[in-house]
């Protein structure tokens, strides 16, 4: 009982601390505009109350004289309540914007923040994002304004209550006891309900994700193409019909039997409220009680009923939720109170040359797999150099390149940049002194410009066009139809749709953007790869001319093109198996040579000289 009432208290802080993202001046404002609305029933119940004693008391011929003031008290009680409520609703909206406005981007901040691509991949944290986003997908979620503006509502219910115990106290105390007890104990009852609902959908909320994801397959253009060419419409919309009901079917369940359990708080309200008018008027029939009175006490105790219903407010409920998941998000991602104002923690500070980088012995294990992709890596990257790392499928080359970028930490070993370990340099710090290409890189429905610069801060127009040049771009934004500003993406009004060769050339730039402003460790995951030969070289050659002093790091399959690289580094089931000059690796004759010869006879025979798994001997 104890820990109930601690549990209930902590949650109310909770949902009070909330508001104070809404600013204290509209917080004060809804706040009073609630206490004020929360006495209307009380006050209703007095006007009716001096109503009926004034008419109970005029002569026949002066009723309607001596009604006129009750009758204009009663109808200012009804339009202040209703005047009270046309302000308390925008204002309330525009509460709930600031509060969950502020919750999202919490949110935003503590999942980009650090290096938390790992703990992202837990199934866990997945689903505290979705309980905590606060972007409800269905009826059943709640936001933490929702909960939070509940909760002060709720607040001034109180203060109603107190009203109307005190209209009922006036009588008799303990008409107070005998309405309150019971009705407070069904309101526990209908919590309890709520909360059973909301801890069913929470544990079917994986459903919802899978549903989410079928959606996706019919409605968006990519995906969509797939769905219309094979004629899965049908076939996707049962899948998707067959989540749903996963999802919502104990749902559902939970709120039949809730239902069909209210008639113990029918009872639990109907006995006592029964029983207790009975009682009043009989004690107004022998005439100890005057009629107006009888009226101001049955009044209140049928406001009681109106008062109490928002204690179990199924907004309370979902937005405790949220803002509890919330906290349990922040511990499974580190931990620390993220403020995206913040200035960056001190940090021992990079010269704006390249870097010199070291693998020192680095092994690498992904969370929760216990299969050891890299092994003992000792691998240096020299400022300015163009290094390029090869290896079949699965060797573990975009791994070395996520901990490079320090999207995970080392599980054993260390990577430092001018001696100095990464994860003392801080990550943010780092991330401005590198530009990455990932293999499976993000078309953002946005404009070509806002493409390529991409969150760099201080837009250079010069280094925009200057790096579109670099790339090859520069013709295809003076092709397209609003130049920069067009967005990429046809879904969008004015957008175009690229070829998966233009969308390599924009991220190229985005690359090279990069670097012209201030990025000195340029890392390219198979950059090309949607490319032709001649085009990859191309690139590849304007890249090492444009990379300036910058180092490269680049992954690719075609080794005719990675031969002008300055040093390749072969990678071979998570360990470097061979490192030097093309020339070098050629004269080794080992697994390099080997490769490179099959691509070299295929190409010649016509075919692509991308090289598979399974095509080694
Ligand atoms: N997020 C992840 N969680 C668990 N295992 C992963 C994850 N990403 C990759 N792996 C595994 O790590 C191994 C190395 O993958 P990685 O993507 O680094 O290889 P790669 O050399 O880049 O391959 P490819 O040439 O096909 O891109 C693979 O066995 C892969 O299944």
């Amino acid at each position: 009982m104890i820990a109930y009432v601690r549990r209930a208290v902590a949650d109310r802080i909770l949902l009070l601390r909330a508001l104070r993202r809404a600013g204290p001046a509209l917080i004060v404002t809804i706040s009073a505009l609630a206490v004020l609305g929360s006495l209307v029933p009380a006050a209703t119940a007095l006007a009716v109350a001096f109503l009926v004693g004034r008419v109970e008391a005029a002569t026949a011929d002066a009723v309607l004289s001596a009604s006129v003031l009750p009758l204009g008290l009663f109808a200012g009680v009804l339009i202040a309540g209703q005047l009270m409520e046309a302000v308390r609703s925008p204002l309330s909206g525009l509460a709930k914007a600031r509060i969950d406005g502020a919750h999202r981007r919490h949110i935003i901040v503590l999942t980009t923040g650090g290096s938390a691509l790992d703990a992202l991949e837990s199934p866990l944290v997945q689903q505290l994002i979705r309980e905590a986003k606060a972007d409800p997908d269905n009826w059943t979620q709640r936001t933490p304004a929702e909960g939070a503006l509940a909760q002060l509502g709720l607040l001034g219910s109180l203060v109603g209550l107190m009203g109307s115990f005190a209209v009922l106290a006036s009588y008799s105390w303990w008409l107070v006891v005998m309405l309150a007890v019971p009705l407070l104990v069904a309101r526990m009852l209908d919590t309890a309900g709520e909360r059973a609902g909301y801890r069913t959908w929470l544990r079917g909320s994986g459903e919802g994700v899978h549903a989410g994801k079928w959606k996706q397959a019919i409605v968006s253009p990519g995906e969509g193409k797939e769905a219309r060419v094979f004629g899965l419409g049908d076939w996707v919309v049962a899948r998707m019909q067959h989540h749903i009901g996963a999802m919502f079917e104990p749902v559902w369940a939970v709120h039949r039997r809730n239902m069909a359990m209210r008639w113990r708080q029918a009872l639990l309200v109907a006995v006592p409220v029964g029983i207790a008018f009975a009682m009043v008027a009989d004690s107004a029939a022998s005439g100890f009680t005057s009629v107006a009175v009888v009226t101001a006490v049955l009044s209140a105790g049928a406001s009681l009923h109106m008062i109490l219903d928002p204690f179990s407010d199924p907004s309370i409920i979902g937005g405790v939720a949220c803002l509890r998941a919330t906290q349990q998000l922040r511990v499974e991602l580190g931990g620390a109170e993220p403020q995206a104002s913040e200035p960056a923690r001190a940090a021992p500070s990079i010269p704006p040359s390249a870097p010199l980088v070291r693998f020192e012995a680095v092994s690498f294990t992904y969370p929760r797999t216990g299969r050891v992709v890299l092994q003992h890596v000792d691998l240096e990257i020299r400022p300015g150099e163009l290094l390029a790392i090869v290896g079949l499928n699965g060797a573990g080359k975009s791994t070395l390149i996520k901990l490079l970028a320090g999207l995970y930490t080392p599980s054993s070993g260390r990577i430092t940049a001018d001696g100095v370990d990464l994860t003392r340099l801080g990550i943010p710090a780092w991330r401005q002194r590198i530009a990455v290409v990932f293999q499976d890189f993000v078309r953002y429905h946005l404009s070509a410009e806002d493409n390529v610069v991409l969150g760099r801060p201080d837009r250079d127009p010069a280094a925009l066009d200057a790096a579109a040049s670099d790339a090859g771009l520069d013709e295809l934004i003076a092709r397209l139809p609003d130049g920069w500003r067009t967005p990429l993406a046809r879904s969008r009004t004015g957008g175009v749709d690229l070829s998966g060769g233009q969308w390599q050339q924009v991220v190229l730039a985005r690359a090279l953007y990069a670097v012209r402003t201030g990025a000195r460790l340029l890392v390219l995951d198979e950059p090309t790869a949607h490319l032709d030969v001649r085009t990859e070289f191309d690139v590849f050659e304007r890249l090492a001319a444009h990379k300036g002093d910058a180092s490269v790091v680049l992954i690719s399959h075609r080794l005719s093109t990675v031969r002008r690289a300055d040093r390749i580094v072969l990678l071979e089931h998570g360990r470097i198996a061979e490192s030097g000059t093309h020339d070098e690796l050629m004269t080794l004759g080992g697994s390099y040579a080997e490769m490179f010869q099959i691509q070299a006879d295929r190409f010649q025979r016509g075919f692509d000289d991308r090289i598979e798994e399974g095509e080694l001997l």
